[in-house]
């Protein structure tokens, strides 16, 4: 018998599991029918929480294909409030995951991440490309709830270059205001749109001030709610002391 948590922060949800004392080797079909909506719990990704020298813990990523992942930025703010939860740390926590170290602040509901330094822009594909953590290709559209996101955002995804190159995460972003925009993000591992991608939503930030000036902290919509990314730019392009903050939430425990 093993106990589970589900959470959510903005509708990307995940399967949560304390691994700190227990062993557990999940072969990747049973992650895949774990996260199944229909045969499983259902969820975007599986996380496990682990102990870690230096650090309060070691997050570890599945996508819901049941592949370890690369970063996944809403999974790393809901694995933060699992800790908080666990009571691991009170405010402030720093932790490890598959791109480095990451600090990590308590906001009452919300979950303050700092994501790792992010390359320049890079135009690969002829989309603008960046990875801030996980790969993540950013397009504009002007009319973004008309979009066909799992059509559009898959053949991207699946185009020869793509494929070649171990695929991407795609997000389709519309401006919205001086420090507002939406965006909808077909996931690379879940195959298919997300309510919200953090990663994903880091990028677009990035690239609207890259590309449309817009100015930090800037504010995003997503299927499933409000996050926020501020962040620097330095002289050679690159970006550091990028946050990004949001809703992180437990929505139940569960045994099988
Ligand atoms: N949902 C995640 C992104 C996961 C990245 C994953 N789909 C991959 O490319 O391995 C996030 O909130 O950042």
């Amino acid at each position: 018998m093993l106990s589970f948590f589900k959470y959510q922060g903005t509708g990307n949800d995940f399967v949560m599991i304390d691994a700190r004392e227990v062993e557990i080797n999940l072969s990747q079909e049973e992650i895949a029918a774990i996260c199944s909506r229909r045969f499983g719990v259902g969820a975007d990704g599986l996380i496990l929480l682990k102990n870690a020298d230096g650090y309060d813990f070691r997050m570890v990523y599945y996508n819901a294909d049941g592949r370890e992942g690369s970063m996944c930025g809403n999974g790393g703010r809901c694995t933060v409030k699992f800790a908080a939860d666990l009571g691991i740390f009170e405010k402030e926590t720093s932790f490890i995951a598959v791109d480095g170290p990451h600090e990590a602040l308590l906001i009452d509901d919300k979950v303050r991440l700092k994501m790792t330094d992010t390359a320049a822009v890079a135009e690969v594909d002829g989309n603008s490309f960046y990875n801030t953590g996980s790969p993540h290709v950013v397009i504009y559209s002007d009319n973004l709830g008309a979009l066909d996101v799992n059509k559009e955002g898959a053949a991207i995804r699946y185009n020869e270059y793509w494929q070649a190159a171990g695929g991407s995460n795609i997000n389709f972003v519309e401006l919205k205001g001086s420090q507002s925009i939406a965006v909808r993000t077909y996931e690379r591992g879940v195959e298919a749109e997300t309510y919200s991608c953090g990663t994903g939503v880091t990028a677009c930030a990035l690239d609207a001030w890259q590309k449309h000036q817009m100015k930090s902290p800037v504010a995003i919509n997503t299927l499933g709610g409000q996050l926020e990314v501020s962040f620097e730019q330095k002289t050679d392009g690159s970006f550091s002391n990028i946050w990004l903050e949001g809703p992180a939430l437990r929505v139940f425990k569960g045994i099988w």
